[in-house]
């Protein structure tokens, strides 16, 4: 990695914030606070999830965090270095990808565009030619490299934004909703190449509000509402949080449901579409009496789940309330 730093001390957290605020100052009327006390911390090589519907903050979190907006109050350090005090440190450690149609410019070709951007970084003539070139072939532009960006699809587009992250080599990639508006097969070419830059062992902050994605991407998640952390966990661990919820799947029929239904400690019997049926409970201890009921009645296919992060999400985003009961 050729950063000012040297070498990387790997001790030091890559995104380290202290009780981030942002207020908005609203032109009449009150001020908005997009962030109420955010405290993240992101380890070095780590593919970091900030997960949160829309206007939870997480798009002012970027922002702070790639020096572009003042927080309010609190603290960060990339690296190490102070956002605020050391941003001339930070810049060069940082890969931003904000998406959308910012920052490229259409009527330009894709060489071009990133041409630009390495001058812009200050590399020389040479420099930037055999970077853009590893480039365009890294994400896939090699062969349409000379056309116009406003002839690529949104996927082609998305990719450029992430070749231009990767210029000057960062240490610290910061995505924000990379995924946004691209069909399913691109959304899957754009994570494979985010998983590529991960495995390189830099370390990716991914704001997205797709569960799936953070499931399939990231190591650990911090989960935003309101300007606030609900939770800071790996996926699997906050779908352990909720285990109090684990429910039976069993494929059984309806005589037998009827009867796992009139159970005591049994809320709740759905069939599903798939024919098989989810039995819910008040307690984890429930699940011993139903399991020995459809066991002994001679059925096999049963077992227990977890449910997934889009539940739980669910869970700690829209029922604030319910995530002391899974935590307590
Ligand atoms: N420039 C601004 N002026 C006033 N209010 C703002 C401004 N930018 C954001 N906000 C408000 O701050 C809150 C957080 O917005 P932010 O864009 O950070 O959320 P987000 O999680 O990124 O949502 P989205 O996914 O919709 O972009 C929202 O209530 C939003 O309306």
């Amino acid at each position: 990695m050729h950063n000012n730093a040297g070498e990387p001390d790997r001790s030091v957290a890559a995104v380290d914030s202290s009780e981030l605020r942002r207020e908005y100052r609203a032109r009449r009327g009150e001020g908005v606070t997009a962030l109420d006390g955010v405290s993240i911390r992101v380890e070095q090589g780590e593919v970091h999830g900030l997960l949160g519907p829309n206007g939870a903050g997480k798009s002012t979190l970027m922002k702070i965090l790639s020096t572009v907006l003042l927080p309010t109050s609190g603290s960060a350090r990339i690296l190490g270095y102070d956002l605020v005090t050391e941003y001339r440190k930070v810049r060069p450690l940082l890969g931003i990808v904000f998406g959308g149609e910012r920052g490229l410019y259409p009527r330009l070709t894709a060489r071009q565009n990133l041409r630009y951007w390495a001058a812009l970084y200050g590399m020389g003539t040479a420099a930037g030619r055999e970077r853009t070139q590893t480039l365009l072939q890294d994400f896939g532009l090699a062969e349409r490299a000379d056309h116009r960006v406003e002839t690529y699809s949104v996927g082609m587009r998305q990719r450029l934004h992430l070749a231009r992250g990767m210029l000057a080599n960062p240490r610290v990639l910061l995505l924000d909703e990379p995924t946004n508006g691209l069909d399913p097969l691109a959304a899957r070419q754009l994570r494979e190449m985010i998983g590529e830059i991960a495995a390189e062992g830099r370390t990716v902050l991914l704001a997205t509000h797709d569960l799936a994605e953070a499931e399939t991407l990231c190591d650990r998640v911090t989960m935003i509402n309101h300007g606030r952390v609900v939770a800071a966990e790996a996926p699997r661990t906050l779908a352990r949080l909720v285990s109090r919820h684990e429910r039976i799947r069993v494929r059984a029929d309806d005589e037998l449901l009827a009867a796992v239904a009139g159970l005591p400690g049994v809320t709740g019997v759905n069939r599903q579409e798939d024919g098989s049926a989810l039995v819910s409970v008040a307690d984890r201890e429930d699940i011993g009496s139903v399991l020995g009921l459809v066991v002994a009645a001679g059925v096999t296919d049963v077992g227990t789940e977890l449910p997934g992060l889009e539940e739980v999400y669910l869970r700690l985003v829209h029922h604030g309330a319910d995530r002391d009961a899974v935590t307590g």
